[in-house]
């Protein structure tokens, strides 16, 4: 099986996590696409969604699906997401497609978060897969220059085929932080959170994952934390 029908075989088993008569989060990636597309075909029995980004936005109306802000949400059921890494305890590295901050931010008001990923994604220790932070751009360099005081390699994210720096959904700049061995998901998430200038880091972790559904040649697998 390739990479993206385990993602589309995980994407149809999350339909069974949606609640019906409620709000459902949904995140950002090629991953929570495929959930949307399958979101699609049961539009009806939901009141609606909270988008992680602006892509995800764009692409559930596309489909006719209502989203609704934030603001004007007191609860969501369930949020849907894909992963950059996951390790046994739930714990997760996000922020691969750039929304980590409101991914962040629609996980913390949900009752339940379902990540949704490719067998590749379980990792034994993360940081193989550089650690995104989104900064204010005005502390780009302190904050890299903090980062690597804690041990990591921080990249500045371009705009792809450019030298200008990528910019996200909500003005912010994005360090890639490579070369971290990241053997307490917590602690390190804390700590980077304390980094003045730092808007939120990609480490998943103080709300990780309750349910990962995860694809594999033999089969969905179902791992709860
Ligand atoms: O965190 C994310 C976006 O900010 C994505 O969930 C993560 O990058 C996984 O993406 P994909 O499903 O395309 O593998």
């Amino acid at each position: 099986m390739t990479q993206d029908e385990l993602k589309q075989a995980v994407a149809r088993s999350a339909i069974d996590y949606v609640v019906e008569n409620e709000i459902i989060g949904v995140g950002t990636g090629s991953t929570a696409n495929f959930f949307i597309d399958e979101l699609a075909k049961i539009k009806h029995k939901i009141k609606g969604t909270v988008a992680s980004s602006e892509a995800t936005a764009a692409r559930l109306r596309g489909h006719g699906i209502d989203v609704f802000d934030l603001n004007d949400v007191a609860e969501i059921a369930v949020y849907i997401d894909g992963a950059d890494e996951i390790d046994a305890s739930g714990a997760m590295i996000k922020g691969g497609g750039a929304a980590l901050t409101r991914e962040k931010i629609v996980a913390s008001v949900s009752k339940q978060f379902v990540c949704i990923a490719d067998g590749s994604k379980l990792v034994e220790v993360m940081g193989k897969f550089p650690l995104p932070v989104e900064v204010i751009p005005m502390a780009r360099a302190s904050v890299a220059r903090a980062l690597a005081k804690l041990g990591g390699t921080p990249k500045l994210r371009l705009k792809p085929g450019t030298e200008e720096a990528f910019v996200t959904d909500n003005g912010g700049y994005l360090l890639d932080v490579a070369g971290l061995s990241i053997t307490d998901p917590k602690a390190l998430e804390a700590q980077i959170n304390q980094i003045v200038g730092v808007i939120a880091v990609g480490l998943f972790a103080a709300r990780g994952a309750n349910v990962c559904l995860l694809g594999t040649a033999e089969g969905v697998k179902t791992l709860k934390f």
